[in-house]
């Protein structure tokens, strides 16, 4: 494996959808990097690409051309064994619709990836009792998904994330289905999950809240990245930042927190 130290590198990367005959260009040739530690948002129109440039880094689709390196090594080239391994334990994916197994308990769903993997359980134990305390999910741990609240639920996921320790965490629109109590506490533990546990976190939203959590935020218009925010930090408030955030998004169109 080649080092850099970019821990993802995005190049000129192009997708098109053939819809009915007609051709859409999601993608129209994106570049940026994420360095470790970073906590990037995704703003955007809707239908301007957002999903797609997460799903092509998850390899949930495949980009029509250009590259994706996570620390130096195309994962477009990917066979299938490297793939499985790459979800597996590289990435960790945040769904907006939480995306639990119904069927299995909160502790269950947690410990889901590591038992694919066949690792130690003592070891796993004790890795998901920190791990829910940290999240405060410890007294649902033994509910069903149906037994608990969207917050609970979104926050039995992020553990599902953290418990296989993904080189980056994706997550898409992971306060979409929750309300504004539920989605400030999980916004507040990724940050922590960012800064004390130094992972690095990609999100897509449309919420300028949540966004303004991030440390730096690509706006993409028709598939191409149409401006970028980095928050000043420390000397920059998340007040600052949030205005900032819907300066830009007036900018883009409409000018109401809400077109975006
Ligand atoms: N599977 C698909 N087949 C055909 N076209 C698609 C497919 N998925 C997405 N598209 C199209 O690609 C474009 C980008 O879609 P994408 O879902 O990436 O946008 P988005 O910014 O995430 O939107 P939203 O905010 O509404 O979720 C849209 O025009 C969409 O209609």
């Amino acid at each position: 494996m080649n080092y850099t130290d970019k821990l993802l590198e995005v190049r000129d990367l192009h997708k098109s959808y053939a819809k009915g005959g007609i051709p859409t260009k999601a993608l129209n040739g994106i570049t940026f990097d994420v360095l470790p530690g970073e906590f990037l948002g995704i703003m955007g129109a809707s239908g301007s690409g957002k999903t797609t440039l997460l799903n092509c880094i998850a390899t949930i689709i495949k980009p029509t051309s250009g590259q994706i390196l996570l620390s130096g090594t195309n994962i477009s080239a990917f066979g299938s064994d490297e793939l499985a391994m790459y979800r597996g334990s590289k990435i960790g994916y945040l769904f907006q619709d939480f995306a639990l197994l119904d069927n299995l308990t909160g502790r269950e769903n947690i410990l889901l990836p590591l038992s694919i993997h066949d690792a130690d359980v003592r070891l796993s134990e004790k890795k998901l009792n920190s791990i829910a305390e940290f999240l405060k999910i410890t007294d649902v741990l033994s509910k069903f998904p149906s037994q608990m609240s969207g917050g609970q639920k979104q926050r039995v996921a992020a553990a599902r994330c953290l418990i296989s320790d993904p080189d980056i965490i994706l997550a898409d629109e992971p306060t979409g289905a929750l309300d504004t109590k539920a989605a400030r506490l999980l916004m507040e533990k990724l940050q922590e999950i960012n800064r004390a546990k130094n992972r690095t976190i990609m999100m897509v939203t449309h919420d300028p809240n949540a966004a303004s959590f991030c440390s730096r935020i690509l706006f993409i218009q028709d598939g191409k990245i149409f401006h970028e925010l980095r928050r000043q930090i420390p000397s920059e408030t998340r007040d600052e930042f949030y205005d900032r955030i819907l300066r830009v998004m007036a900018q883009m169109g409409g000018g109401s927190a809400n077109v975006l």
